[in-house]
């Protein structure tokens, strides 16, 4: 499933959702291209979490519609859903949920394989994600070797080995120290650019976005826009965040938001 000419990748409109009597999601709209970073923040019970499950065919909104590529994913019952998610669609949240049987490595593999890729080019793409994230020396070892700050970083290289065109990321970094956070977000933000994979990410910590754009790190830094959240409704007046970085590479957009 190609982009449209204008590597959209990701747009929503008049996106709703209620949990039964509660409302978690009023009128969101957006509109994202390949290989833009966009960070929903907001205070808890905000909608972030909510709004991520829509958009990764996770949850079937209330209301609104939801375009992939072009193509509507709100309207698609919950088995092709399932396939595109697990095609497209990377995920990872704030509690890494590996294989505890299977190596770092296979755990790091499995996507890949599910596609149908041979094991040498999973081991071989399993160990290059691994070896970006900083733990390939644990490849051999099992989930429960790990520091937890590793096996987050190997559910990273698992949520990214197979190249998806989108990333959700669900507050990635919240069981992390502060400089473990960065580099975790510095990596997103690399493979956004090099791989040209959109990333959504939900964070509280508005400060740590700013601090990872910052940061000393080789052409790669959190190009983001904000789109702020407050009792499931976009938060309209804020700046926009900081401009972004200039880009590496050709084609660099900035996220547009629109509701
Ligand atoms: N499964 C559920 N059933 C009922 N209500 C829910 C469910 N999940 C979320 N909610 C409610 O929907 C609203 C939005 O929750 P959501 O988890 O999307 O917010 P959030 O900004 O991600 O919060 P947090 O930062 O705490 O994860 C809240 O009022 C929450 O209580």
């Amino acid at each position: 499933m190609a982009a449209p000419p204008d590597g959209e990748v990701l747009r929503a409109h008049g996106l709703h959702h209620a949990y039964g009597p509660t409302p978690a999601l009023w009128d969101i709209g957006l509109h994202l291209r390949e290989g833009e970073v966009l960070a929903v923040t907001g205070p808890r019970g905000s909608g972030k979490s909510t709004l991520l499950h829509c958009l990764s065919g996770r949850l079937r909104p209330t209301g609104g519609e939801i375009f992939f590529r072009g193509k509507p994913l709100h309207s698609l019952g919950r088995g092709a859903r399932e396939r595109l998610r697990l095609r497209h669609f990377g995920w990872i949240d704030s509690s890494p949920r590996l294989v505890p049987e299977l190596t770092v490595r296979e755990n790091t593999a499995l996507p890949l394989l599910l596609h149908g890729a041979g094991h040498r080019a999973a081991r071989k793409a399993a160990h290059e994600w691994l070896d970006r994230l900083g733990v390939a020396s644990c490849a051999r070892h099992r989930p429960a070797d790990l520091a937890q700050d590793q096996r987050q970083r190997v559910a990273v290289a698992r949520a990214l080995v197979h190249s998806p065109a989108v990333l959700f990321a669900d507050e990635p970094t919240a069981p992390l120290h502060r400089s473990d956070r960065a580099q975790i977000l510095r990596t997103l933000a690399a493979a956004a650019r090099s791989h040209r994979i959109t990333v959504v990410l939900t964070t509280h910590d508005l400060a740590l976005t700013h601090a990872a754009r910052t940061a000393d790190v080789t052409g790669a830094a959190l190009a983001d826009r904000r789109m702020a959240l407050d009792d499931g409704r976009r938060v309209r007046g804020l700046s926009p965040g900081p401009a972004p970085l200039p880009a590496p590479g050709e084609g660099e957009a900035a996220c547009s938001l629109s509701v």
